[in-house]
C-alpha cells in the first residue's frame, strides 16, 4: 500500500522535531542529538580525514581526491545523523513512524558511524558513476576486533554490505540487501587499511547483482571476495 508521502513526512517530523524543553515521553534514556530539529542539525561529514587515519589511508585518500578533480570520481559524504536525500526518500515512502518511539528516533544514527574517531569504522567511499563502481577505503579500529589481532568477520561483512550497497544505490536509488555471500580468504589485521573495490555486474528489473573484493593497500593480499543481490524498493509495497 502506498503511504502518503506528505503525511508520512509530517508525522516523522512531528516525532523528530521536538522543541527544546518540551516534555519527553520517558526519561530513562540519555540525552541524544535529534535527527531533524530545525534548531540543531549535525552536519559533520564523517568521510573526511581525522587524526586517527594512518599514513597509508591519508595517501590513498589524497590520490582519490585527485581523481575527483576531473569529475570522473566523486567522494560520497557520510553523515551520522543528518539524512541524505536518499534516506529522506526511504523514510518518506517506507517507514511507519509509529513503530519507533520518540526518544528512540532521537537516538537514531548510522551504525557504521557510531564510534569515536579511530575506534570503529573509519572509511570513505568514492564512486565512479559512469563505470558503476565504487572504491571504499576502510580502516577497522580496535573496537572491531574478533580473533585477537584481527578484524571481526561481522565488521568486515558490514563494510562489504555498505560498499556494495553504496555502489548499488548509484543506478538503483533506494535499495536493500537481499543476499550477501562472502568468502573470507585471509584475516584482516586490526587497524590496517583495506581497499574494497565494488562493481555492478548485472541489472535485471529491480534486481542489482554486485561483486567486490577486499585487498591490502599494496594489492598483494586478497582478504575477501563477495557478491550481493540488492533490490530496488517498490514504493507500492510496504516493508512491514
Ligand atoms: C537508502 C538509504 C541510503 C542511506 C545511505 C546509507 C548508505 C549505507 C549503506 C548501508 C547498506 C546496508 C544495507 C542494509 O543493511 S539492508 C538491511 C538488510 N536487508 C533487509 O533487511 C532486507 C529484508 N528483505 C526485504 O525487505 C525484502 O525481501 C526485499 C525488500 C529485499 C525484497 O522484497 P520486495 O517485496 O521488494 O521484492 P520481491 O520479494 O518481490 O523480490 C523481487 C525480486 O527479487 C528476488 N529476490 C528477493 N530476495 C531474493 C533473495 N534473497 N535471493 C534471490 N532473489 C531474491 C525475487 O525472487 C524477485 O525476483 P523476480 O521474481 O522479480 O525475478
Amino acid at each position: 500500500m502506498l503511504r502518503s508521502c506528505t503525511a508520512g513526512l509530517r508525522s516523522l517530523w512531528a516525532l523528530c522535531g521536538r522543541r527544546e524543553g518540551a516534555p519527553r515521553l520517558s526519561t530513562d534514556l540519555p540525552p541524544a542529538p535529534r535527527l531533524f530539529s530545525t534548531e540543531k542539525v549535525i552536519h559533520k561529514d564523517w568521510s573526511l580525514p581525522n587524526p586517527s587515519w594512518s599514513k597509508d589511508f591519508k595517501l590513498l585518500f589524497d590520490q582519490f581526491m585527485k581523481k575527483c578533480e576531473d569529475g570522473s570520481w566523486e567522494r560520497l559524504p557520510s553523515y551520522k545523523h543528518r539524512s541524505t536525500q536518499k534516506s529522506e526518500d526511504f523514510k518518506t515512502y517506507f517507514l511507519e513512524p509509529k513503530l519507533v518511539k520518540e526518544e528512540r528516533v532521537s537516538q537514531v544514527q548510522l551504525f557504521t558511524r557510531g564510534f569515536e574517531d579511530g575506534l570503529g569504522f573509519e572509511y570513505v567511499i568514492f564512486s565512479n558513476n559512469d563505470e558503476k563502481r565504487t572504491v571504499c577505503l576502510f580502516q577497522g579500529g580496535p573496537y572491531l576486533q574478533g580473533i585477537p589481532g584481527f578484524l571481526h568477520g561481522g565488521a568486515m561483512a558490514t563494510m562489504i554490505d555498505t560498499a556494495l550497497g553504496s555502489c548499488a544505490a548509484i543506478p538503483g536509488g533506494i535499495v536493500m540487501t537481499a543476499n550477501l555471500n562472502i568468502n573470507f580468504k585471509r584475516p584482516v589485521p586490526i587497524c590496517s587499511v583495506v581497499v574494497i573495490n565494488s562493481q555492478l555486474d548485472k541489472l535485471e528489473g529491480r534486481k542489482l547483482f554486485l561483486s567486490c573484493n577486499v585487498r591490502s593497500v599494496d594489492e598483494k593480499t586478497l582478504y575477501s571476495e563477495a557478491t550481493g543481490l540488492f533490490i530496488k524498493l517498490d514504493p507500492e509495497k510496504s516493508l512491514t
